[in-house]
């Protein structure tokens, strides 16, 4: 070990504990923000943001003149090069006081837009045009929330976001990187990630246009031949959810056969009591019952599991590090549904990877890549979401074990599971296009479009234009946050189920399989979550399943049966897949 790599580590050690004080200082203050929306909590989160960007860059530049070319320890070396990337803290001061400035304003016109039936009754997006857009039936309703809230959000954010995008291509440019979004997906670590991407969404297309085609027919018997082409794409605010992206909502209009059990969760938590507290608390049992940790007295203390109704806060939901090894915390508007207790599930499941590695080096308090991250609490919602699970936790009143029930059952879980995977592939699409130039500001919306119909089979319901910015109408844009990460998650939380179901001894169908109580599986998500981001991911998939790289198959296998059955319904219905009357668009008279 030469004298470099001694200093090295001691200069890693130095930022360790820097950054720990640093970061908590900034994690809190963005707390504060997010949990109360106001001009001063504004103005301290921005601060303390510049506070760590400096502290950022004086690290990464002094990372980067360590050769490590004769280093030994590979941690040491993973480490330097994570922090010489020193991604928005590279900017000069003035850019990066406006980058920082124009997130927090766009997060702010997102978080806060409303949506004025009359002028004393103006509804916000959680909870209010949620539940319209999963509850009502009524066509112009759904027209009214779903342009109503394009408006109010996606609108107002088109000038900010043409701003932003500049400042993000400058940043990643600054660090060697082609554009913003070649940043992102560098931080997969794979040079084939585009390929492998493009292999996996050619692989389950199928599933999805076979999908596409019995809604489609569904929502044809509801809603009229003026409204639904049999031929054509599917008006996009039609589907139980603001976006398109998850259609559980609608079950009750495609149910395969409505006299086998119906799985009503949302009815039987209400029935039973149950409040937000109660869905953390089922989740945790949960956890502790496959000998994960159970969550800190601070989590409980500190956590916003509710909307406030005194104060403006940022609803969307998220888990918090808050890099002192101790705080952890939740901020979820949560509602009592089936559509939150997935959402619980997912936002602990952040929570329990960040127990996990909270003894790594800061550098590794990540996950072993984003989807990673994105999946923990979606193979534990996969087990709770089994009617044998649900009858147990009091929510589902009897089991049938029959083939209707199982159809009904995959179907239910396919509205979100395989609704959602055009969407969660397409929203970085565009984004990775808008940062390499392919996508000019004048065509944002136009190809935001050419999208959702080449990958959703959707069609907005109304004429859309380029005063539009349509994208801006889902958190994750505004937000900063990157989206392929849930497309990666929701693929490899199928092969993680199935890994783990194994483990747990499960036999029968893996739709079947509830992993509650089994140490074996808990141990297995365990030891990979405590590496963090300290291992290239390859080898943390291939410590859960044997191998590792991403595959469709355990997705196929748990949906076979609703395939098999959906390939069969379509062809009895004479109808086709796909959309080939691409540019039809419903009437807009009655
Ligand atoms: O956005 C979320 C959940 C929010 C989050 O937990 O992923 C949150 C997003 C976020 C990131 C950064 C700032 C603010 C919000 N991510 C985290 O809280 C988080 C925390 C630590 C590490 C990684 C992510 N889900 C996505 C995808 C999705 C739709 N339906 C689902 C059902 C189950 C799971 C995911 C989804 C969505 O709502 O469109
Ligand atoms: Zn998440």
């Amino acid at each position: 070990e030469d004298v470099d790599e001694t200093q090295a580590k001691q200069f890693l050690a130095e930022y360790n504990s820097t950054a720990e004080t640093v970061w908590n200082a900034y994690t809190e203050a963005s707390w504060a923000y997010n949990t109360n929306i106001n001009e001063q909590n504004k103005q301290i989160m921005l601060e303390k943001n510049l506070e760590m960007a400096n502290h950022t860059k004086t690290y990464g530049l002094e990372s980067r003149k360590y050769d490590t070319t004769d280093f030994q320890d590979p941690s040491v070396k993973r480490i330097l090069k994570k922090l010489s990337d020193l991604e928005r803290a590279v900017l000069p001061d003035a850019e990066l006081k406006e980058y920082n400035n124009l997130l927090a304003s766009m997060e702010t016109t997102y978080s806060v837009a409303k949506v004025c039936r009359d002028e004393n009754t103006c509804l916000p997006l959680d909870p209010d045009l949620n539940k319209i857009m999963a509850e009502s039936r009524d066509y112009d309703e759904l027209l009214f929330a779903w342009q109503g809230w394009r408006n109010a959000s996606g609108r107002e954010l088109r000038q900010s976001y043409e701003r932003y995008v500049e400042l993000a291509n400058l940043a990643a440019r600054s660090n060697g990187h082609i554009d913003n979004g070649a940043f992102w997906r560098s931080l997969y670590e794979t040079p084939t990630f585009e390929k492998d991407l493009e292999a996996l969404w050619k692989n389950l297309e199928p599933l999805y246009l076979n999908l596409h085609t019995y809604v489609r027919r569904a929502l044809f018997k509801k809603y009229g031949a003026k409204r639904i082409n049999l031929k054509g794409p599917i008006p996009a605010h039609l589907l139980g959810n603001m976006w398109s992206q998850t259609w559980s909502s609608i079950m009750d209009l495609v149910m395969p056969y409505p006299d086998a059990t119906q799985i009503d969760v949302t009815q039987a938590m209400i029935a039973n009591g149950w409040n937000a507290r109660r869905m953390f608390n089922e989740s945790e049992r949960f956890f502790t019952s496959l000998g994960l940790m159970a969550m800190p007295d601070e989590f409980w203390q500190k956590s916003m599991l509710e909307k406030p109704t005194d104060r403006e806060v940022v609803c969307h939901a998220s888990a918090w590090d808050f890099y002192n090894r101790k705080d952890f915390r939740i901020k979820q508007c949560t509602v009592v549904n089936m559509d939150d207790l997935i959402t619980v599930h997912h936002e602990m499941g952040h929570v329990q990877y960040f127990l996990q590695y909270k003894e790594q080096p800061i550098s590794f308090r990540d996950g072993a890549n984003p989807g990673f991250h994105e999946a923990i609490g979606d193979v534990l919602a996969l087990s709770v979401s089994t009617p044998k699970h649900l009858h147990s936790i009091g929510l589902l009143d009897k089991v049938e074990d029959n083939q209707e029930s199982t159809i009904n059952f995959l179907m239910s879980i396919a509205l979100d599971k395989i609704a959602f995977l055009p969407f969660g592939y397409l929203m970085d699409q565009w984004r990775w296009k808008v940062f390499d130039g392919r996508i000019p500001s004048s065509e944002y919306n136009k190809e935001w479009w050419n999208l959702r119909l080449k990958y959703q089979g959707l069609c907005p319901p109304v004429t859309r234009t380029e005063e539009d910015f349509d994208p801006g109408a889902k958190f994750h844009i505004p937000a900063n946050v990157p989206y392929i990460r849930y497309f990666v998650s929701f693929v490899i939380q199928f092969q993680f189920h199935k890994a783990l179901c194994e483990a747990a001894g499960h036999t029968g169908p893996l739709h079947n399989c509830d992993i509650y109580e089994s140490k074996k599986a808990g141990k297995l998500l365990g030891d990979v979550m405590k590496l963090g981001y300290s291992k290239p991911w390859p080898e943390a998939m291939a410590m859960i399943t044997g191998q590792p790289e991403m595959s469709v198959q355990p997705l196929m296998e748990y949906f076979q049966p609703l395939i098999t059955w959906l390939e069969q319904e379509n062809k009895n219905n004479g109808d086709i897949l796909g959309w080939p009357e691409y540019s039809w668009m419903p009437s807009t008279t009655e």
